[in-house]
């Protein structure tokens, strides 16, 4: 770092000091605290984001929002060049840039920082940073607070997208390193394309849509907790309905129940998961029977789940002869984990997920499309081939978007000609009970096995397989938190007052062995 660059660092960072006594961290979704908390957060995110993009020479993304928390909050997050999260290996660094209490601070940080990396000023492309926000009052001054940041580095370049969901932005950061178009106009296109070439696509014999009704009505998150959201009731019962949390990364569909108007039936992400696992799964049957031996490809699906996982969606996914893996909470492990499979999808329950297709399964699909396109024009394997090419381009594979998913569910339902009660009735999920325990320091907790079994401290496990072990079908495990202070625990049996009972159970085993 020469002396210009340190001394711009200098006087810019002066105008952005830390606010004293609190403690940053990147967390599982980046940076979140009430706004007035965050102007020299967002403005050092601001400087990191353009030393990513130094580092990578590719595009970032920094998105402030903060879902579906309180209007107060706020937060702000970085798109990695793939579209993903940011690479794990520079959480430490968020973290120490969040918390470097003076601007000289700073600027030494910054400088060990970039000589470790060996990021270059000079010479180089200069970084280029899209930044998105949400729709919060605080969002304007955050935005100026990152633009800031990004002045501070020599030869950054900063992209104001506008309003965006933080899917479009992380989908705007791949596309734009895959050298395509990405404006938000480009992503409806893409969206609106893909959906009508897989509408186009459902066999004529499942057309009937098996009294699948048009209307789906979407709840921007007004619909939490199970509960049903305001001026719904009988009138409603046989809706189909969605709802999307607040930045529009989570899916979940749900129908008033038929027998109380107060209560929900959820279909939450292991349905969806196992709804797309399904379309896939079948997509892939049609191709390997069909194309000729030589030219197979055998693409491995794979699906991902995390241990809040309902345990009869697991069983399910096993009985179709998948291959299921668990990982620890957090988009992040999920995505790298499906990251590995031809076609890898992962859902989280609350309903963040999506599909990931490797390169070479993508350029497999477009060659035997074009093969066949001569000769068995309207072939079963090429419209196998077909639907998974749009997909690919349906399905935000950058992170998890409630506008694709919800496309893909749609178009899935059209296909195999289900309505929502047929789809609900693919298995049916165990009763369940989370709760959250606060404790003096949740990290004393420490897990392994994706979270499975405690390690420390030491007994609290077998404690709780003690538990277990009073209920049919029971399950539980306990987790700190990574976006709040709080120790979770979960828990399922075979009846929701046995989930219930092995849930309190096990929170009062946290309090006993953590005070
Ligand atoms: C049980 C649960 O729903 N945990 C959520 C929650 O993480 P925690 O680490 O459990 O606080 O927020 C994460 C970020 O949004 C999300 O990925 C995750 O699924
Ligand atoms: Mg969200």
């Amino acid at each position: 770092m020469n002396e210009e660059q340190r001394s711009l660092l200098l006087s810019c960072s002066s105008h952005y000091l830390p606010p004293q006594g609190v403690k940053l961290s990147y967390g599982t979704a980046g940076f979140r605290a009430d706004a007035s908390l965050l102007q020299s957060t967002v403005y050092r995110v601001g400087i990191l984001a353009a030393l990513r993009s130094l580092k990578t020479q590719l595009v970032i993304g920094v998105m402030i929002t903060a879902s579906h928390n309180k209007v107060s909050d706020n937060g702000v997050k970085i798109a990695d060049p793939s579209g993903g999260m940011l690479s794990q290996h520079w959480e430490p660094f968020a973290d120490a840039l969040a918390n470097a209490p003076s601007p000289q601070d700073l600027v030494q940080l910054i400088n060990d920082f970039v000589k470790k990396e060996n990021i270059q000023f000079s010479g180089v492309k200069p970084a280029e940073v899209l930044l998105g926000r949400d729709t919060r009052p605080s969002g304007n001054a955050l935005l100026k607070a990152a633009k800031e940041g990004l002045a501070s580095v020599i030869a950054a370049v900063a992209i104001d997208m506008g309003i965006l969901t933080t899917p479009q932005l992380h989908w705007m950061v791949r596309a734009r390193n895959k050298g395509m178009k990405a404006s938000e106009h480009d992503y409806f296109g893409q969206l609106s394309s893909s959906f009508r070439c897989l509408m186009d696509l459902i066999p004529r014999e499942r057309g009937t849509f098996g009294g699948m009704k048009d209307k789906l009505v979407v709840d921007g998150a007004n619909g939490k907790e199970k509960v049903v959201p305001h001026g719904f009731g009988s009138k409603d019962v046989g809706t189909r309905c969605a709802s999307l949390d607040g930045d529009a990364d989570r899916l979940v569909y749900f129908c008033v129940s038929p027998e109380s108007s107060s209560k929900i039936n959820l279909i939450d992400g292991d349905k969806i998961l196992s709804l797309f696992a399904l379309f896939i799964g079948e997509q892939l049957r049609i191709l390997n029977e069909q194309v000729d031996t030589k030219n197979s490809y055998q693409a491995r699906l794979g699906v991902v789940q995390t241990a809040y996982a309902n345990g009869a969606s697991t069983n399910y996914l096993k009985q179709l002869g998948l291959e299921v893996n668990l990982t620890p909470t957090g988009v992040k492990y999920l995505h790298e984990k499906a990251a590995g499979f031809d076609v890898g999808i992962y859902f989280e329950a609350n309903g963040h997920g999506t599909i990931l297709f490797s390169e070479s399964f993508i350029g497999w699909l477009e060659a035997t499309t074009y093969e066949l396109s001569s000769g068995s024009k309207g072939s079963e394997e090429k419209k196998a081939a077909l639907r998974l090419l749009a997909v690919g381009k349906l399905i935000n594979q950058a992170v998890g978007d409630a506008l694709s998913g919800l496309l893909l569910v749609e178009v899935i339902l059209q296909h195999m000609g289900w309505s929502l009660d047929r789809w609900n009735e693919l298995y049916q999920d165990l009763p369940s009970r989370q709760l959250k325990v606060k404790v003096a320091d949740r990290t004393a907790v420490v897990t392994a096995n994706a979270e499975t079994v405690v390690v420390s401290p030491p007994c609290l496990q077998e404690a709780i397989n003690a538990e277990i072990a009073n209920y049919p079908q029971g399950r539980s495990f306990v987790r700190p938190s990574g976006t709040e202070d709080v120790v979770r625990v979960y828990a399922e049996a075979s009846t929701q007052e046995g989930a219930d009972s092995l849930a309190c159970s096990v929170a009062q085993l946290v309090e006993h062995f953590l005070g």
